[in-house]
């Protein structure tokens, strides 16, 4: 594709500019209808293809590969943000899944240890359009290569991400294996059968792979400037934050928003919950099948309900929630993953554009009396808050914390700070 900017293009004398026919194609008459088409193959495979795509239906993607190398196999989501691949990679409620980057610069901005959401990438590998460019960022310490070599995760480049996203929009998120081979030596058989072994996310609990093993302490606020991560100081409301897979950015939030935050395992009880007193309490994002880690979360939750104390979930704890007062999840066909999702605040009418990340949902049907439905998907109505009726008990399935962006729904946290405040009052 011509990388002529538009002001560039007036004053040149051109000839011709050469528009990569494929990239058109994509860009410029998306193909929304619901017409089933089969899987695509490889539109920019290299000659030599040193990775390797196989999907649990025998659709074999072949293309570049970067990072580790090895075999992982994962449920294939797309995500569609524009920008904030490192905290996509690093969020632990990808464990188990493979990130297809819809936006095809992945990798410009390189990598820095500040945007990790936790300790290490937790998605299990990434697919991506081009291969990624020399990092252009100021805060950049290692190129996007390194920083998956160096934490074993294998990614693929040379993939018409947009077409395979639309495949995966029409036949929901499918089973693979992504191999990363140097040699390119490729046993095919043996990856589609190993994307047909894997199990998939239903009925699997993550969450306990990826909590903390230990309860600790957490006053960093998030980033203003030009402070920086600058530490809290006299926090207000003492808040225990279960952790079922937490985002770094989520426990900094609580702190700019007054909270004086204790994060525990996501196994702990009511009781060790309530034993630290706790103004209110927080429920995290997290990895898996919501239903699976309601298995232990729930009589904890239910029994932190019993105390009437404030308690705010995001995400996978928003599905917790719902399941403790009554409600059931459901997996979607492909969830959601971006970066621009509309959602309505039902009483107010107000629309917040916000990130989202899941691929299970509460199922508004199965809400009980007394819990209703606070916020609403724009792109397809499904179940985005709820929250008790005269009680401040609330949660939300996108994502207020979201970093880089957007912020829109950051006032879900100040909601949360002056719920203790009144309770206090
Ligand atoms: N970000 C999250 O907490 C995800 C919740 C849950 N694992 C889902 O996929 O729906």
């Amino acid at each position: 594709m011509s990388t002529l900017s538009v002001s560039a293009v007036h004053s040149a004398q051109i000839d011709a500019i050469v528009l990569d026919p494929t990239f058109l194609r994509a860009y410029v008459s998306p193909d929304l209808s619901p017409r089933r088409e089969p899987m695509p193959s490889s539109a920019h495979a290299p000659a030599r293809p040193t990775a390797c795509l196989a999907l649990a239906d025998g659709t074999i993607f072949y293309g570049k590969g970067f990072g580790a190398t090895g075999v992982t196999e994962a449920e294939l989501c797309f995500n569609t943000a524009m920008t904030g691949y490192q905290e996509i990679m690093t969020d632990p409620s990808y464990a188990g899944q493979i990130v297809t980057f819809t936006f095809p610069h992945i990798g410009n901005t390189g990598a820095t240890p500040e945007d990790d959401e936790t300790g290490d990438p937790v998605a299990a590998g990434m697919v991506v359009k081009w291969d990624p460019t020399e990092p252009s960022n100021w805060r950049s310490v290692e190129t996007l290569t390194e920083w998956l070599s160096k934490r074993g995760r294998i990614a693929i480049g040379g993939i018409d991400t947009r077409r395979l996203t639309r495949a995966i929009r029409q036949q929901g998120a499918p089973h693979v294996a992504l191999a990363h081979d140097p040699e390119g030596n490729f046993d095919i058989e043996a990856l589609v059968a190993k994307a047909r072994a894997f199990k998939g996310l239903v009925g699997l609990d993550l969450a306990k792979d990826v909590t903390c093993a230990q309860s600790y302490r957490w006053d960093e606020m998030r980033w203003a400037w030009p402070e920086g991560y600058a530490k809290q100081e006299a926090p207000k409301h003492k808040v225990v934050a279960v952790d079922f897979g937490a985002k770094r950015n989520i426990l900094r939030c609580l702190a700019s928003a007054g909270c004086d935050v204790t994060v525990l395992p996501a196994t702990a009880t009511g009781e060790e919950i309530l034993a630290h007193n706790p103004d209110g309490v927080f429920l995290s994002n997290g990895p898996g099948d919501p239903a699976a880690t309601g298995e232990y979360a729930v009589p904890a939750i239910k029994k932190v309900l019993e105390a009437d104390l404030p308690v705010f979930g995001i995400c996978l704890g928003h599905q917790m929630l719902a399941l403790a007062l009554g409600a059931k999840t459901i997996k979607m066909n492909h969830g959601h993953h971006g970066a621009n999702h509309p959602v309505k605040e039902v009483k107010t009418g107000k629309v917040e554009i916000t990130s989202m990340n899941h691929g299970f949902t509460v199922d508004t049907q199965t809400l009980p009396e007394g819990v209703v439905e606070s916020h609403v998907s724009l792109f397809d109505g499904s179940n985005c808050g709820i929250e008790m009726v005269g009680r401040p008990v609330f949660s939300v399935q996108h994502h207020p914390e979201a970093s880089p962006g957007p912020q829109d729904s950051f006032y879900l946290f100040e909601r949360f700070a002056e719920a203790m405040d009144a309770r206090k009052a």
